[in-house]
């Protein structure tokens, strides 16, 4: 009997790839987003946050995993293709150098699977320095002399659909996530769901990134492989040995009145529903930190970030990376952590498989970029939506909302539709 492939590459592993790095110095004024060209949404590759970060576009080299062992075959892949690129690097900083953009789906059975793509073109800012990176199965890397488009197309007609549940099936599905956890069965839940989207003109990416960008400063915002968004939660960091994390929990939508909202943040603060429900979330991220890093860093309370459309109680932590490990593994061990799954994470797992009635395809799960040092940046990917691989017209977008003894199914539908407004918003943006 033959097992099926977990994996398809679209390389042979023997064809190295060659990869230049060279500083680049770019027209006063030139923003990282506006160097996107027009692509197939796929190829289409953003991880930037205040006009810093990383563009890319075009494929050198992609692969697909599947099932339970997804990370760490992208692991083994992008091992084998980084330590065989032959690579010449001027700039030498992380994201220099031979990069892999990534989306991971939520759950090992999801059908959407776990995809790197190394972009032929991966154009980079950090502070005043900008580099760009071409990438070739060939002997001789292309030269890119990126230029600024201003071709960017609208996707014209919008409209919502509800996804696999109303926004009354899904109040009912929160109902019964609460009642489980007052019987005892578990402590926090996070049940997500999915609104359809379908337009009249094929979706450009840059579009998306553009809206995003302008109006979600302090998130990051993404593109891989058709998954686009604006995330404000880092799953981890990892940076010359230092590894940090931005977990968010407890939520609470703006009103628009500046001085209200300032109330409102005190509340949260305070907010024993809240802090709990932020104190799970927490400890799933330090505790599956602590056996790779020494010097721990983590707060004792939360911090109230505040975003366009809700406030969150937010918790950075840090520590010193005592191993080896990559970012991606980092990612791997962490996910999925209580923010997105809840506590205790197997019981939350069958209760999300259980009441969802959805595939959360990559939504929720692992999205960033890794370097050939492993250094990189993953994601929670959130505030975010999937443009059909079939059909760039269409697309899912999804929210989520982490359920405890206390929560009212009400304000769970409005806290998702709160959360569903960045994406919404760019969609549907005039120019
Ligand atoms: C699940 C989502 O968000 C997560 C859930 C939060 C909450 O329940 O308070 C807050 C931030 C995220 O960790 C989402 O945006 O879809």
């Amino acid at each position: 009997m033959t097992s099926l492939p977990t994996s398809e590459s679209d390389i042979a592993h023997l064809a190295p790839l060659v990869t230049r790095t060279v500083a680049l110095s770019p027209e006063d004024g030139t923003a990282l987003l506006g160097l996107l060209p027009a692509t197939s949404p796929r190829d289409a590759l953003s991880w930037v946050r205040r006009g810093e970060g990383l563009v890319g576009w075009g494929r050198a080299a992609s692969v697909t995993t599947h099932g339970a062992a997804r990370f760490e075959e992208l692991e083994s892949w992008w091992r084998d293709v980084s330590s065989s690129a032959v690579v010449r690097d001027e700039v030498d900083l992380p994201g220099t150098g031979p990069v892999a953009f990534g989306a991971i789906s939520y759950a090992a059975d999801s059908p959407s699977g776990a995809t790197l793509v190394v972009p032929s073109v991966v154009v980079g800012r950090r502070g005043d320095q900008w580099w760009v990176t071409t990438t070739s199965p060939d002997a001789l890397p292309g030269s890119a002399d990126p230029v600024a488009h201003d071709d960017v197309a609208s996707p014209g007609e919008v409209a919502f659909a509800d996804g696999s549940l109303s926004p009354t099936e899904w109040a009912g599905a929160v109902a019964e996530a609460v009642s489980r956890i007052q019987a005892g069965a578990l402590d926090k839940v996070v049940l997500a769901r999915d609104l359809d989207v379908q337009t009249s003109a094929p979706i450009d990416v840059r579009w998306l990134l553009g809206r995003l960008a302008e109006n979600y400063e302090s998130t990051w915002v993404f593109a891989v492989d058709g998954l686009v968004g604006a995330t404000p939660e880092m799953l981890v960091r990892r940076e010359k040995g230092l590894v940090t994390s931005r977990v968010l929990a407890g939520t609470i939508q703006r009103t628009g009145d500046d001085e209200h909202d300032l109330a409102l943040a005190g509340s949260l603060a305070r907010s024993s529903k809240d802090l709990e429900e932020h104190e799970y979330a927490v400890r799933s991220v330090a505790d599956a930190l602590a056996p790779h890093c020494s010097s721990m860093n983590v707060p004792e309370a939360p911090f109230v970030l505040h975003l366009s459309n809700v406030m969150h109680l937010a918790t950075d932590v840090a520590g010193v990376l005592t191993d080896e490990t990559s970012s991606l593994a980092l990612a791997a061990s962490l996910h999925p952590s209580a923010a997105v799954c809840g506590t205790p994470t197997p019981v939350a797992d069958a209760l999300i498989s259980e009441l969802e009635h959805m595939d959360r395809g990559r939504y929720a799960g692992p999205v960033g970029w890794m370097d050939a040092r492993g250094d990189g940046e993953w994601g929670i990917a959130l505030r975010s939506g999937s443009i059909h691989h079939d059909d760039a017209q269409r697309m899912t977008l999804y929210a989520g909302c982490g359920i405890v003894a206390g929560s009212v199914p009400e304000a769970e539908v409005a806290e998702s539709d709160a959360k569903l407004i960045p994406m919404r918003d760019a969609l549907t943006a005039r120019p």
